[in-house]
Protein backbone atom coordinates (compact mmCIF):
# COMPACT_ATOMS: atom_id res chain seq x y z
CA UNK A 1 0.00 0.00 0.00
CA UNK A 2 1.32 3.33 -0.94
CA UNK A 3 1.80 6.21 1.76
CA UNK A 4 1.37 9.37 1.78
CA UNK A 5 4.57 11.42 2.83
CA UNK A 6 6.36 14.40 1.89
CA UNK A 7 10.33 14.29 3.04
CA UNK A 8 12.56 16.80 3.12
CA UNK A 9 15.53 16.00 1.94
CA UNK A 10 18.86 15.87 3.94
CA UNK A 11 21.76 15.00 1.96
CA UNK A 12 24.75 12.99 3.03
CA UNK A 13 28.20 13.15 0.97
CA UNK A 14 30.64 10.64 1.77
CA UNK A 15 34.19 11.81 -0.13
CA UNK A 16 36.25 8.89 -1.24
CA UNK A 17 40.33 9.01 -1.97
CA UNK A 18 41.27 12.56 -2.61
CA UNK A 19 38.01 14.26 -1.29
CA UNK A 20 37.72 15.62 2.21
CA UNK A 21 35.99 18.67 1.49
CA UNK A 22 33.24 20.12 -0.23
CA UNK A 23 33.07 23.62 -2.09
CA UNK A 24 30.37 26.60 -1.85
CA UNK A 25 29.19 25.35 1.94
CA UNK A 26 27.25 28.04 3.78
CA UNK A 27 26.99 27.75 7.08
CA UNK A 28 29.65 25.16 7.64
CA UNK A 29 30.59 23.80 10.59
CA UNK A 30 32.61 20.59 11.88
CA UNK A 31 30.76 18.44 14.27
CA UNK A 32 32.06 15.19 16.25
CA UNK A 33 28.97 13.23 16.07
CA UNK A 34 28.98 10.06 18.70
CA UNK A 35 27.22 6.81 18.08
CA UNK A 36 26.97 3.33 19.74
CA UNK A 37 29.24 1.81 17.21
CA UNK A 38 32.03 3.71 17.90
CA UNK A 39 34.01 6.53 15.95
CA UNK A 40 32.99 8.17 12.54
CA UNK A 41 36.10 8.57 10.22
CA UNK A 42 36.37 11.89 10.83
CA UNK A 43 33.85 15.10 12.31
CA UNK A 44 31.48 15.83 9.96
CA UNK A 45 30.82 19.19 8.01
CA UNK A 46 27.47 20.08 8.41
CA UNK A 47 26.34 23.29 5.95
CA UNK A 48 23.73 24.39 3.23
CA UNK A 49 23.88 24.58 -0.93
CA UNK A 50 21.19 26.45 -2.06
CA UNK A 51 19.32 26.18 0.79
CA UNK A 52 19.52 22.46 1.50
CA UNK A 53 20.98 21.03 4.62
CA UNK A 54 24.03 18.61 3.76
CA UNK A 55 26.53 16.57 5.71
CA UNK A 56 30.19 16.00 4.26
CA UNK A 57 32.13 12.93 6.02
CA UNK A 58 35.58 12.06 4.58
CA UNK A 59 35.52 8.54 4.20
CA UNK A 60 38.99 7.91 5.23
CA UNK A 61 39.43 10.58 7.33
CA UNK A 62 41.18 13.97 6.72
CA UNK A 63 44.47 13.18 5.27
CA UNK A 64 43.45 9.76 5.03
CA UNK A 65 44.25 8.14 8.22
CA UNK A 66 42.12 5.45 8.07
CA UNK A 67 42.81 1.95 5.48
CA UNK A 68 39.69 0.50 3.99
CA UNK A 69 39.62 -2.79 6.37
CA UNK A 70 39.85 -0.11 9.81
CA UNK A 71 36.84 2.24 8.75
CA UNK A 72 33.96 1.91 10.54
CA UNK A 73 31.00 1.68 8.69
CA UNK A 74 28.72 1.63 11.28
CA UNK A 75 29.66 4.73 12.71
CA UNK A 76 29.66 6.22 9.39
CA UNK A 77 26.02 5.74 8.78
CA UNK A 78 24.95 5.71 11.83
CA UNK A 79 26.34 9.56 12.58
CA UNK A 80 24.80 10.55 9.78
CA UNK A 81 21.14 8.89 10.11
CA UNK A 82 21.14 10.34 13.67
CA UNK A 83 22.42 13.56 11.82
CA UNK A 84 18.50 13.71 10.31
CA UNK A 85 20.33 12.80 6.62
CA UNK A 86 18.04 11.10 4.22
CA UNK A 87 19.92 10.44 1.21
CA UNK A 88 23.43 9.35 0.51
CA UNK A 89 25.88 10.08 -2.50
CA UNK A 90 29.47 8.13 -2.20
CA UNK A 91 32.04 9.30 -4.25
CA UNK A 92 34.74 6.89 -5.00
CA UNK A 93 37.83 6.37 -6.34
CA UNK A 94 37.82 2.74 -8.48
CA UNK A 95 39.61 1.08 -10.91
CA UNK A 96 38.20 0.28 -14.28
CA UNK A 97 37.60 -3.46 -15.61
CA UNK A 98 36.41 -2.34 -18.73
CA UNK A 99 37.98 -1.00 -21.89
CA UNK A 100 35.39 2.05 -22.00
CA UNK A 101 35.97 2.73 -18.93
CA UNK A 102 38.75 5.11 -19.18
CA UNK A 103 40.86 7.05 -16.52
CA UNK A 104 38.44 10.29 -15.82
CA UNK A 105 35.16 8.42 -16.50
CA UNK A 106 32.32 8.89 -14.25
CA UNK A 107 30.58 5.45 -13.24
CA UNK A 108 27.00 6.06 -11.95
CA UNK A 109 27.27 2.09 -10.36
CA UNK A 110 23.49 0.58 -9.69
CA UNK A 111 24.98 -3.46 -8.58
CA UNK A 112 27.94 -4.15 -6.48
CA UNK A 113 29.39 -7.84 -5.85
CA UNK A 114 30.48 -7.86 -2.22
CA UNK A 115 34.08 -9.81 -1.63
CA UNK A 116 35.16 -7.90 1.37
CA UNK A 117 35.15 -10.14 4.31
CA UNK A 118 36.76 -8.01 7.20
CA UNK A 119 34.03 -5.80 7.98
CA UNK A 120 31.14 -5.94 10.92
CA UNK A 121 28.60 -5.68 7.85
CA UNK A 122 25.25 -5.75 9.87
CA UNK A 123 23.48 -3.28 12.71
CA UNK A 124 21.16 -6.23 13.32
CA UNK A 125 22.90 -9.48 15.51
CA UNK A 126 22.24 -11.39 18.68
CA UNK A 127 18.71 -9.76 20.37
CA UNK A 128 17.58 -7.92 17.21
CA UNK A 129 17.96 -10.38 13.70
CA UNK A 130 17.12 -8.73 10.57
CA UNK A 131 17.47 -9.51 7.32
CA UNK A 132 16.95 -6.63 4.71
CA UNK A 133 16.91 -6.60 0.62
CA UNK A 134 19.79 -5.64 -1.48
CA UNK A 135 18.45 -6.91 -5.08
CA UNK A 136 18.54 -3.25 -6.22
CA UNK A 137 20.96 -1.73 -4.21
CA UNK A 138 21.06 1.77 -5.37
CA UNK A 139 18.24 4.32 -6.14
CA UNK A 140 16.98 5.11 -9.38
CA UNK A 141 15.94 8.13 -8.08
CA UNK A 142 18.69 9.71 -7.17
CA UNK A 143 20.47 8.11 -10.26
CA UNK A 144 18.41 10.15 -12.74
CA UNK A 145 19.00 13.51 -10.98
CA UNK A 146 22.81 12.42 -10.73
CA UNK A 147 22.69 11.12 -14.79
CA UNK A 148 20.65 14.28 -15.75
CA UNK A 149 22.66 16.85 -13.96
CA UNK A 150 25.98 15.41 -15.14
CA UNK A 151 24.81 15.85 -18.63
CA UNK A 152 23.78 19.27 -18.35
CA UNK A 153 27.04 20.07 -16.97
CA UNK A 154 29.25 18.01 -19.16
CA UNK A 155 30.55 15.65 -16.79
CA UNK A 156 30.94 11.96 -19.22
CA UNK A 157 29.07 9.62 -16.78
CA UNK A 158 28.24 5.85 -17.71
CA UNK A 159 25.12 4.88 -16.33
CA UNK A 160 24.89 1.19 -14.41
CA UNK A 161 27.77 -0.92 -13.92
CA UNK A 162 28.87 -3.38 -11.32
CA UNK A 163 31.47 -2.37 -8.73
CA UNK A 164 33.41 -5.20 -7.14
CA UNK A 165 34.55 -4.35 -3.57
CA UNK A 166 37.78 -6.50 -2.48
CA UNK A 167 39.13 -6.45 0.91
CA UNK A 168 42.48 -4.81 -0.05
CA UNK A 169 44.66 -2.95 1.55
CA UNK A 170 47.22 -4.63 -1.49
CA UNK A 171 45.77 -3.86 -4.96
CA UNK A 172 44.35 -7.20 -7.01
CA UNK A 173 46.87 -9.77 -8.86
CA UNK A 174 46.16 -9.48 -11.96
CA UNK A 175 44.16 -13.29 -11.89
CA UNK A 176 41.87 -11.51 -9.66
CA UNK A 177 41.71 -8.92 -11.82
CA UNK A 178 40.80 -11.40 -15.01
CA UNK A 179 38.35 -13.33 -12.62
CA UNK A 180 36.59 -10.09 -11.48
CA UNK A 181 36.21 -8.93 -15.45
CA UNK A 182 35.01 -12.70 -16.26
CA UNK A 183 32.38 -11.99 -13.87
CA UNK A 184 31.12 -9.26 -15.64
CA UNK A 185 32.02 -6.35 -13.34
CA UNK A 186 32.66 -2.72 -14.73
CA UNK A 187 34.88 -1.07 -12.01
CA UNK A 188 36.48 -2.38 -8.59
CA UNK A 189 37.76 -0.65 -5.46
CA UNK A 190 37.48 -0.95 -1.97
CA UNK A 191 34.63 0.40 0.54
CA UNK A 192 31.42 0.25 -1.19
CA UNK A 193 30.31 -2.45 0.69
CA UNK A 194 29.14 -2.95 3.68
CA UNK A 195 28.47 1.21 2.97
CA UNK A 196 25.98 0.07 0.65
CA UNK A 197 24.49 -2.45 3.00
CA UNK A 198 24.47 -0.97 6.51
CA UNK A 199 23.02 2.53 4.44
CA UNK A 200 19.69 0.03 3.51
CA UNK A 201 19.28 -1.30 6.89
CA UNK A 202 19.50 1.92 7.98
CA UNK A 203 16.67 3.08 5.79
CA UNK A 204 18.40 5.55 3.63
CA UNK A 205 18.67 5.78 -0.11
CA UNK A 206 22.11 5.56 -1.35
CA UNK A 207 23.54 6.62 -4.60
CA UNK A 208 27.92 5.57 -5.81
CA UNK A 209 29.12 7.80 -7.87
CA UNK A 210 32.43 5.54 -9.17
CA UNK A 211 35.28 7.89 -10.70
CA UNK A 212 37.42 5.71 -12.62
CA UNK A 213 41.53 6.42 -11.53
CA UNK A 214 43.16 3.59 -13.19
CA UNK A 215 42.73 0.19 -15.40
CA UNK A 216 43.38 -1.72 -12.33
CA UNK A 217 46.27 -4.45 -13.66
CA UNK A 218 45.00 -6.39 -16.69
CA UNK A 219 45.52 -3.79 -19.60
CA UNK A 220 48.47 -4.99 -21.47
CA UNK A 221 48.57 -0.98 -22.52
CA UNK A 222 48.72 0.63 -18.83
CA UNK A 223 50.74 0.31 -16.11
CA UNK A 224 49.65 -1.51 -13.55
CA UNK A 225 47.80 0.69 -10.86
CA UNK A 226 49.92 2.45 -7.82
CA UNK A 227 48.34 4.80 -5.69
CA UNK A 228 50.28 7.84 -7.30
CA UNK A 229 48.71 7.13 -10.76
CA UNK A 230 45.17 7.01 -8.61
CA UNK A 231 45.62 10.30 -6.73
CA UNK A 232 47.04 11.79 -9.78
CA UNK A 233 44.17 10.94 -11.84
CA UNK A 234 41.85 11.82 -8.88
CA UNK A 235 43.04 15.40 -8.66
CA UNK A 236 41.58 15.73 -11.80
CA UNK A 237 38.33 13.84 -11.10
CA UNK A 238 38.04 16.19 -7.81
CA UNK A 239 37.25 19.84 -9.79
CA UNK A 240 34.65 17.66 -11.36
CA UNK A 241 33.37 15.81 -8.76
CA UNK A 242 32.93 18.99 -6.76
CA UNK A 243 31.16 20.69 -9.51
CA UNK A 244 28.90 17.38 -10.04
CA UNK A 245 28.21 17.90 -6.29
CA UNK A 246 27.09 21.53 -6.41
CA UNK A 247 24.66 20.44 -9.59
CA UNK A 248 22.97 17.40 -7.62
CA UNK A 249 21.99 19.06 -3.96
CA UNK A 250 19.36 21.26 -5.19
CA UNK A 251 18.25 18.99 -7.33
CA UNK A 252 18.07 15.80 -4.81
CA UNK A 253 17.21 18.62 -2.14
CA UNK A 254 13.63 18.96 -3.30
CA UNK A 255 10.93 17.62 -1.39
CA UNK A 256 9.37 13.96 -2.69
CA UNK A 257 7.43 11.47 -1.58
CA UNK A 258 8.97 8.12 -1.19
CA UNK A 259 12.12 6.72 -3.12
CA UNK A 260 10.95 4.36 -5.45
CA UNK A 261 14.37 2.03 -4.07
CA UNK A 262 12.03 1.50 -0.86
CA UNK A 263 15.09 1.93 1.27
CA UNK A 264 13.05 4.39 3.01
CA UNK A 265 10.89 1.67 4.24
CA UNK A 266 13.85 -1.96 4.11
CA UNK A 267 12.50 -2.64 8.07
CA UNK A 268 9.12 -2.88 7.27
CA UNK A 269 9.21 -6.67 6.64
CA UNK A 270 12.86 -7.45 7.75
CA UNK A 271 12.68 -7.81 11.78
CA UNK A 272 12.53 -11.57 12.26
CA UNK A 273 13.30 -11.65 16.33
CA UNK A 274 10.04 -11.82 18.24
CA UNK A 275 9.45 -8.44 20.19
CA UNK A 276 9.96 -10.80 23.91
CA UNK A 277 13.13 -12.06 22.78
CA UNK A 278 14.72 -8.67 21.64
CA UNK A 279 17.42 -7.52 23.66
CA UNK A 280 17.00 -4.02 25.16
CA UNK A 281 20.86 -3.79 24.61
CA UNK A 282 20.59 -4.42 21.35
CA UNK A 283 17.37 -2.13 20.69
CA UNK A 284 19.18 0.98 22.57
CA UNK A 285 22.43 0.89 20.52
CA UNK A 286 19.39 0.51 17.05
CA UNK A 287 18.14 3.60 18.33
CA UNK A 288 18.71 5.59 15.25
CA UNK A 289 18.51 3.34 12.39
CA UNK A 290 15.61 1.62 13.34
CA UNK A 291 13.99 3.62 15.58
CA UNK A 292 11.17 4.55 13.02
CA UNK A 293 10.32 0.16 13.17
CA UNK A 294 11.57 0.15 17.20
CA UNK A 295 9.81 3.09 18.72
CA UNK A 296 5.66 4.18 19.03
CA UNK A 297 4.82 4.96 15.99
CA UNK A 298 3.95 8.80 17.01
CA UNK A 299 7.97 8.94 17.31
CA UNK A 300 8.67 8.57 13.33
CA UNK A 301 10.80 11.12 11.92
CA UNK A 302 9.12 11.25 8.89
CA UNK A 303 6.17 13.49 8.90
CA UNK A 304 2.86 12.47 7.48
CA UNK A 305 1.18 14.85 4.34
CA UNK A 306 -1.37 17.05 6.07
C1 LIG B 1 44.06 5.34 -2.90
S1 LIG B 1 43.62 4.02 -3.93
C2 LIG B 1 42.65 2.86 -3.03
C3 LIG B 1 41.53 3.43 -2.21
O1 LIG B 1 40.76 4.37 -2.98
C4 LIG B 1 39.41 3.96 -2.98
O2 LIG B 1 38.77 4.52 -1.84
P1 LIG B 1 37.43 5.36 -1.90
O3 LIG B 1 36.32 4.45 -2.37
O4 LIG B 1 37.19 5.81 -0.49
O5 LIG B 1 37.65 6.50 -2.86
C5 LIG B 1 39.53 2.46 -2.89
O6 LIG B 1 38.31 1.84 -2.56
C6 LIG B 1 40.60 2.28 -1.86
O7 LIG B 1 40.13 2.42 -0.55
N1 LIG C 1 42.52 -0.63 -9.11
C1 LIG C 1 41.93 -0.40 -7.95
N2 LIG C 1 41.64 -1.44 -7.12
C2 LIG C 1 41.02 -1.21 -5.94
N3 LIG C 1 40.68 0.00 -5.49
C3 LIG C 1 40.96 1.05 -6.26
N4 LIG C 1 40.74 2.36 -6.11
C4 LIG C 1 41.21 3.00 -7.19
N5 LIG C 1 41.75 2.13 -8.07
C5 LIG C 1 41.59 0.90 -7.52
Amino acid sequence: MSEDVIIEPVIGLIGGSGLYDIDGLEEKEWRRVETPWGEPSDALLFGKLDGVRCVFLPRHGRGHPIPPSDLNFRANIDALKRSGVTDIVSLSAVGSLREDLPPGRFVLVDQFIDRSFAREKSFFGRGCVAHVGMADPVSGRMGDVIAAQAERIGVEMTRGGTYLVMEGPQFSTRAESELYRQWGCSVIGMTNMPEAKLAREAEMCYASIAMVTDYDCWHDDHDSVTVDAVVAVMTQNAAKAKALVKAIIPELGKKRGLCSSGAERALDHAIITAPSARSPEMLAKLDAVAGRVLRPVKESHIGKAT
